[in-house]
């Protein structure tokens, strides 16, 4: 009876935004589709039983490290670029900033595909994580950020310590963060094993922190779009256990 309660909410939750997804005709969805199945294809998602560093037993792991030859490289960018093409109005935002380590490449090959699939000519920047200080010096490489609307992009928001970082670290060099894009947003309110009742994602909480709370924060994929995913085709075992995530851990304030 609980299962039955369960699944029926979280699948009303689906439907709903797959729904909405549909009117929209929304042009993310083919490359959410490549970009699991070719995720799917390395391991660089998985499903199954995962302790997290939270303490929580997820029932999927994304580790974007492993998303690291040319070809997956260019499924990852060109999917980040159409979400920003699609998302950011093009007159919002000037340079694209990867934080170091992972975001470097993220932010230059994203450069790159917004140019050559999107006609958008945008500068990129990233940081050094030990400051250099011969040469040239200082922590940006790349792009200067004084004066400039600043997209930061990276993998993933876990308890949001890498982006609140980088945030410090743009505003210091007179820049202004717009917006933040990521792979994936697992839709998990923070904290540990126990939610702590009203609390919100690390998501939520950088967009309300930083960005005005109006949604500037976006990911290529989400945590509903991976149970969409995963029932269409067909894998209705690991439906039942991500369903049963979301409702312990999921958010429910999108
Ligand atoms: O939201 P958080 O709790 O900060 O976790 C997410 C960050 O952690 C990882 O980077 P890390 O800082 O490990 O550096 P790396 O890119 O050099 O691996 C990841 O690439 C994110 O930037």
């Amino acid at each position: 009876m609980a299962d039955t309660v369960l699944s029926t909410v979280t699948e009303a939750y689906v439907r709903q935004d797959s729904a909405n997804q549909e009117e929209q005709r929304d042009p993310m969805e083919g490359f959410r589709s490549i970009f699991i199945s070719d995720a799917l294809s390395i391991g660089a998602l998985k499903f199954g039983s995962f302790a997290l560093k939270s303490g929580r037993s997820s029932p999927y792991f994304f580790n974007a490290g492993l998303l690291c030859s040319g070809p997956l490289l260019d499924t990852l960018a060109s999917s980040y670029a159409a979400l920003i093409a699609t998302q950011y109005p093009r007159d919002s935002f000037d340079v694209l900033f990867g934080p170091a380590y992972k975001g470097i490449a993220l932010a230059g090959a994203t450069a790159l595909c917004l140019h050559r699939d999107h006609a958008i000519s945008v500068s990129y920047a990233y940081n050094r994580k030990e400051a250099k200080t011969h040469g040239e010096g200082g922590w940006v490489v790349g792009a200067e950020l004084k004066g400039k609307r600043v997209l930061i992009l990276d993998d993933v928001i876990t308890a949001g310590t890498a982006i609140r970082q980088a945030i410090d670290g743009i505003t210091n060099e007179g820049g202004t963060v717009v917006g933040v894009v990521v792979a994936l947003d697992r839709e998990e309110v923070g904290g540990g094993i126990e939610v702590v009742p009203g609390g919100k994602s690390a998501v939520k909480d950088v967009d309300d922190t930083f960005l005005g709370g109006k949604g500037a924060v976006k990911a290529v994929v989400r945590m509903r779009d991976l149970i969409a995913w995963l029932d269409k085709n067909g894998r209705q075992d690991d439906v039942v256990s991500m369903q049963a995530y979301w409702e312990k851990y999921g958010v429910k304030d999108v």
